[in-house]
């Protein structure tokens, strides 16, 4: 890889802890600084989805072949699909002058740890389990249960988190003005890098 490429950003936190919030706001003061790398999945694309754009839609024999082959620099499993993030879909982005995004959770973050990618690894905290409870049920899209699964997950996340050198930076996502001072802050050296180049 060329040594002046940017270095991708791994975004990590529970669900409901603001990294859509956060990384929107970024991508709307810096249009053209950003992407989402594009992830591979095995479910079936719904309505409206395009390929290449929201997902790259293989068949699950190609995606085994692409475990393998050593293709993804991190892959999960959700209620029975597979998704992962191949190291193309990462090349593409670079390739693009952008510099690349990863919202990964905690298994995705230690398997790109064992990867070559050397990213920069943000997590976002929420300022306690009750915020984060009262966030999600305010956004209104989970049932009791997702919630619960939810909550349970933040749990192993943040205890993750606490482990010394687990990310570059802990972001507390207590004020959003604030917490996204701080974002930006992780990424200010670089965007300006980036304005000077073109
Ligand atoms: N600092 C903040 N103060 C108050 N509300 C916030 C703050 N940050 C985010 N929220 C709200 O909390 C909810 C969860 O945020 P968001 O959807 O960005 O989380 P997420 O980490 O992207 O979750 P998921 O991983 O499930 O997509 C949203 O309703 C959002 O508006």
């Amino acid at each position: 890889m060329a040594s002046s490429r940017y270095r991708p950003l791994v975004v990590s936190g529970p669900s409901g802890s603001g990294k859509s919030t956060l990384l929107n706001k970024m991508f709307a003061e810096f249009p053209d600084s950003f992407a989402f790398s594009v992830s591979h999945t095995t479910r079936n694309p719904r309505p409206g989805e395009v390929e290449g754009k929201d997902y790259h839609y293989v068949q699950r024999e190609q995606f085994e072949k692409m475990i393998e082959d050593g293709g993804f620099l991190e892959h999960a499993q959700f209620s029975g699909n597979r998704y992962g993030t191949s190291q193309q879909a990462v090349l593409d982005i670079e390739k693009t002058g952008r510099i690349c995004i990863l919202d990964v959770e905690i298994n995705g973050v230690k398997n790109i740890k064992k990867t070559d990618l050397n990213p920069r690894y943000v997590f976002l905290k929420p300022p306690s389990m009750e915020v984060l409870k009262e966030r999600l049920k305010g956004r209104g899209t989970e049932s009791d249960e997702s919630l619960q699964r939810r909550l349970d997950t933040a749990k192993e996340a943040l205890d993750y988190a606490d482990e010394e050198g687990a990310y570059d930076y802990v972001i507390v996502n207590d004020n959003i003005d604030t917490a996204y001072e701080q974002l930006r802050a992780v990424v200010k050296d670089d965007v300006e890098k980036m304005r000077k180049e073109r």
